[in-house]
């Protein structure tokens, strides 16, 4: 191995801490690819870190290409961090290399070298080059947001790469998730020419040259301002450098950001209180918002911008969440509406869900006669299977989503001359968005865009498409998550059965309702979703489960009491 090249201060293991310290690989916890990578506290990152840059340089070096390695821990709180394999592609790692990654952190010391090792040979030896091959492309590009963990952790990456004898590293400090996800694929693209604005370019000449052509040119209802809440995230660095374009001084878009924290408060109010994730958990306006107006557009992206939901108050003072689910059906209904303009009937469109999607965003599709697939939580499930249809659109209930497009697609929509405007405008979408990976900032675009195309305010939206079903969801902060197993969709668990059979009992004692509980990828917790007819019977069915929970194993805190 490289092991020359290792910087003094990590050990092969990686097992140095912040301050250069030692800090032991820990032996007594084991440690998973999760649903977006591994996550966890940041002070037990470092080694994952060295590891997973090492794993990333055998990758790249297999497929000579540029491989990403996002240093981020998205909506979770600031003492977290975590790191994500990027494929060439821009996409989510292949679950093969999940399993490896998995195996390569939860090695001890002794073993690591040993299985890095041999590792690094069959990996190489499939791919018929000789072990130590480091073929030109082979580069690794490392992201991080803006988590003042971050720095350390990268330096852990471009080392553990190193040690995969991989040298050619480019570091892209304060970039959003998606944006890296878009630079990896780019970069490998050829005849695609990039640079670190590429992602930005892309959205905004699209979404201005969208604008000029919608048809609506005296606009009603919908108006070019809104509020987004950053999260105190790397979203704040960003958003504003989206309008920085020529059209901007003839198609004003009027941003405001609120929690967009650029110092040191950052990391303190990183997701606190704010961002996408609290806004669609807490179903309530994120701090810094009391004095915003009723029928205000207001958005919110997650610490790293690639979640996205709008929100408002309407004029009874009602808050409405308009989360992913609706970000989609919106998506739909204008992409259907193209579609027909066109008489195109031959390009399928699809939608994909995860359970936590509200049972009436489910329905909508259907009556829009798409029956929308349900894959397990996480985008590297979604992604997939969005990708069957010519037109897929996938969202996560949380906001995290996009939309993907076929080759056949690509050619329906090619430029030619006096192309039909629902053409031209289909074509303007698949650009506005980031089509690689659910991107909050993108999606933000996208949204305004269609609002923008149907003359519709928040309240049109809100209102003309379908209303949810009230839900409610519970985090229930949970040790070994690894007792719970359940059915590929993850409405039912199959282990522990006799949780499934109470849970079932609840669940038909209250009028049309659905629960189910499944241990989360990115948290130490267990999560509860529940649907009813009332917000508070949704809550109510929600803490039912949660002490059928803490009957089977008990909660180291106290339930509320339910009559
Ligand atoms: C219910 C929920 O919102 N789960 C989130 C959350 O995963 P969990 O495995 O549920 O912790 O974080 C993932 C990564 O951001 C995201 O993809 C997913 O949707
Ligand atoms: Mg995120």
């Amino acid at each position: 191995m490289g092991s020359k090249k290792v910087a003094e201060n990590f050990t092969r293991a990686g097992n140095v801490n912040f301050n250069g310290n030692f800090c032991p690989v820990l032996q007594d916890k084991k440690f998973r690819y999760g649903t977006a990578g591994f996550r966890y506290p940041n002070e037990e990152m470092t080694f994952i870190a060295f590891r997973i840059g090492f794993l990333a340089s055998l990758r790249a070096r297999s497929l000579n290409q540029v491989v990403g390695v996002m240093v981020t821990a998205s909506h979770n709180p600031t003492g977290d961090n975590g790191v994500k394999i990027i494929e060439p592609t821009g996409h989510m790692l292949e679950n093969d290399w999940e399993h490896l990654a998995t195996e390569l952190v939860n090695a001890n010391d002794t073993e690591f070298e040993e299985l890095a090792s041999s590792t690094e040979k069959s990996i190489m030896e499939k791919t018929g080059l000789k072990t130590e091959t480091i073929p030109d492309n082979a580069k690794i590009f490392i992201g991080s947001d803006t988590r003042d963990s971050s720095p350390w952790l990268m330096r852990a990456v471009a080392r553990g790469a190193e040690f995969g004898r991989v040298l050619k590293v480019n570091e892209f400090v304060n970039f959003t998730t998606p944006q890296l996800h878009y630079i990896v694929y780019a970069t490998n693209k050829p005849n695609l020419s990039f640079d670190r604005l590429a992602p930005v370019r892309k959205t905004t000449d699209a979404f201005f040259e969208f604008i000029k052509r919608c048809p609506s040119k005296q606009l009603e209802n919908y108006k070019p301002s809104l509020i987004v809440d950053c999260a105190n995230g790397v979203g704040a660095l960003w958003v504003l450098e989206y309008l920085n374009h020529p059209e901007q001084k003839n198609f004003p878009m009027n941003i405001t950001l609120k929690n967009d924290a650029k110092d040191a408060a950052a990391n303190e109010y990183l997701n606190r209180d704010c961002g996408a994730d609290f806004v669609k958990l807490w179903r309530t306006f994120p701090r810094g918002f009391k004095n915003v107006p009723s029928e205000t557009r207001c958005a919110a992206l997650d610490g790293d911008a690639d979640r996205l939901v709008y929100f408002y108050s309407n004029n009874n003072g009602v808050f409405i969440l308009l989360d992913g689910d609706q970000i989609a059906a919106l998506y739909a209904k204008f992409l259907i509406k193209q579609l027909e303009l066109l008489g195109a009937k031959d390009l399928s469109i699809g939608v994909v869900q995860t359970a936590y999607a509200n049972g009436n965003s489910s329905r909508y599709f259907r009556s829009l006669g798409i029956e929308p697939a349900i894959v397990a939580t996480g985008v590297k499930n979604l992604h997939p299977k969005s990708e069957t249809y010519d037109i897929g659109i996938y969202f996560e209930a949380n906001g995290h989503g996009t939309v993907t497009f076929s080759e056949k697609f690509w050619d329906f929509v090619k430029e030619t001359p006096a192309d039909p405007e629902p053409k031209i405008m289909l074509r303007l979408f698949s650009q506005i968005i980031n089509d690689i990976v659910g991107d909050g900032i993108a999606d933000l675009f996208a949204v305004e865009a269609i609002l923008r195309y149907f003359d519709w305010s928040i309240g049109d939206w809100a209102s003309k498409i379908y209303t949810d079903v009230p839900s409610a969801q519970l985090k229930i902060p949970f040790r070994d998550r690894s007792i719970f197993q359940t059915t590929p969709d993850e409405t039912r668990l199959i282990k522990p059965e006799v949780m499934q059979k109470e849970i079932d009992v609840w669940v038909s004692k209250f009028h049309g309702a659905r629960a189910f509980v499944r241990p989360s990828g990115t948290e130490p917790i267990v999560r509860i979703y529940a649907e009813a007819d009332t917000d508070e019977n949704a809550l109510h069915l929600a803490y039912r489960i949660a002490h059928v929970v803490d009957k089977n194993y008990p909660i180291p805190f106290e339930l509320p009491e339910i009559e």
